[in-house]
């Protein structure tokens, strides 16, 4: 039976009160026990109790015995039972590429993450995968009701892998047409957890403030979720891919494809290409529009008392949520990309030549001197990057990639908040053109791209904040 939380805080106050008489310098919280044990030895018994210690933002594992009566102990034992939290995964579905970053995810899943897994008893069934969009095409037919989540352990290549397949299966499961960029997504079905093992492994480190595997797994284990967003990307009538971190055109995606050119270099070559791309960086000629944030009906999102109109609510709202909809809208239960978009609310944007446009479905806000992710936020910010000096542009980019809070205040990069844009290049037919799709790169195949924002579609295993 599920606690209700007087008893979980009297079950954690009696836990204490009998952990710290035996120990005085320490007490644990609900949110650090992993697990308990008894133990019976010569005639007497102990309490075995595994927790988390935070150290910076590194989580570590930790164990501590009380010597007790058997009953004592089975009676700590129980109430510890009772208060692990039941969102707690039991059943993951692990999903590992065995070529990211220095092809050592194998080996760190084995060391590092199997044993927190075990001692947390959860079933994992472990997938290694031989090819790239192997796990797009295993989520589309495998039985998710069998997972209570997704663990992607690699880089943030398979970690959108992972969002590309669980969001097409989503949209396939509502009868929906993927290809379709007006199409309605609701939240996934399983959360993910990232296990960085891959050569940037940004999602990773925005999510735990730490690239350690052994951290990222004790998130996993403790169920704790971040709502995040995610853009979907069409091109000629067809969905060219998802993006949970990054999707950037024009330098970005000239820098993502010569840094795959140098694979071999392993992730050295992150610091040393993109100088030359730079070098090299190439004004495009294009037409932005967007559609503003400002404009958008944003009140449905905090104002529960506004009621929606009878088509929207009918359509809008997951299939499981319809029942708490109709019986007085309690429910949090629709996003931005519910309401509707009309011609009128599309804008143009000034500029035509530009160097690059991109956009981070995690938000990087200025946080005094740096530069911090945020997840799930209401809007999109569209970065626009247009004519400008070398030294300048590289100056900017030195800041960026300095975490700095002030690498988007240069008049060349223009800020401009969206739901939504499509970028048409007015292009010489001969040159190709790219897009950094999460690290991924995706050539352009026609001439016009269309990006929207889901918003808080995406569940990761995560810091609670
Ligand atoms: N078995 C495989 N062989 C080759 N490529 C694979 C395999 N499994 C997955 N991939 C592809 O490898 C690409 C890169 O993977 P991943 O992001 O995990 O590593 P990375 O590029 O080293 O790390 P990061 O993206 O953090 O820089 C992904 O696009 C994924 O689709």
């Amino acid at each position: 039976m599920k606690p209700n939380s007087d008893e979980t805080k009297t079950d954690m106050d009696f836990i204490n009160s009998h952990l710290i008489c035996k120990s005085s310098s320490f007490s644990v919280n609900k949110s650090q026990i992993l697990k308990s044990c008894v133990h019976e030895r010569n005639g007497g018994a102990f309490l075995e109790v595994h927790y988390v210690a935070e150290r910076n933002t590194k989580l570590t594992r930790r164990r501590h015995q009380y010597p007790e009566t058997l009953d004592k102990c089975l009676e700590i034992h129980k109430k510890i039972q009772n208060t692990l939290a039941d969102k707690r995964p039991k059943r993951l579905l692990v999903l590992i590429n065995p070529r990211s970053g220095s092809r050592k995810a194998e080996k760190i899943y084995a060391k590092r993450v199997l044993p927190v897994f075990e001692l947390c008893e959860i079933q994992t069934n472990v997938i290694v995968t031989h090819r790239a969009n192997e796990v797009k095409d295993l989520l589309m037919n495998i039985d998710l009701e069998e997972f209570d989540g997704v663990v992607a352990v690699g880089g943030d290549g398979i970690y959108n892998e992972v969002v590309s397949g669980l969001t097409v299966r989503e949209l396939r499961d509502h009868g929906q047409d993927p290809d379709n960029p007006e199409s309605k997504l609701s939240q996934l079905k399983l959360p993910i957890g990232i296990i960085p093992a891959g050569s940037g492994n940004y999602t990773a480190w925005y999510l735990n403030g730490t690239k350690c595997p052994v951290t990222a797994a004790i998130r996993i284990v403790m169920g704790h979720c971040v709502s995040t967003n995610i853009v979907s990307l069409h091109q000629g009538n067809k969905c060219s891919g998802y993006s949970g971190l990054i999707l950037g055109f024009g330098l970005f995606g000239d820098v993502m494809r010569d840094c795959e050119k140098y694979r071999w270099m392993g992730t050295s070559r992150f610091k040393v290409i993109p100088v030359g791309s730079v070098l090299n960086r190439r004004p495009v000629n294009v037409s932005i529009s967007y559609i503003p944030t400002e404009n958008k009906r944003l009140q449905y999102q905090e104002d529960f008392t506004i009621q929606k109109p009878d088509f929207l609510r009918l359509t809008s709202v997951p299939v499981t949520n319809r029942k708490s909809a109709r019986d007085g809208y309690k429910k949090r239960t629709f996003s931005f990309s519910d309401t509707l978009d009309t011609p009128s609310e599309w804008k143009t944007a000034e500029d035509r030549v530009v160097y690059a446009v991109d956009t981070y479905p995690i938000t990087m806000k200025p946080d005094g001197t740096r530069m911090t992710p945020n997840f799930g936020g209401n809007t999109l910010e569209l970065l626009i990057t247009t004519k400008c000096k070398l030294a300048d542009h590289f100056r900017q980019l030195k800041e960026v990639d300095d975490g700095k809070s002030s690498c988007y205040d240069f008049e060349f990069v223009k800020k401009i908040e969206v739901q939504r844009y499509r970028v048409r290049v007015l292009r010489n037919k001969t040159e190709d053109f790219y897009l950094n799709c999460d690290g991924e790169v995706i050539r352009l195949e026609h001439p016009e791209f269309d990006v929207r924002l889901h918003k808080q579609v995406v569940q990761l295993y995560g810091k609670a904040k």
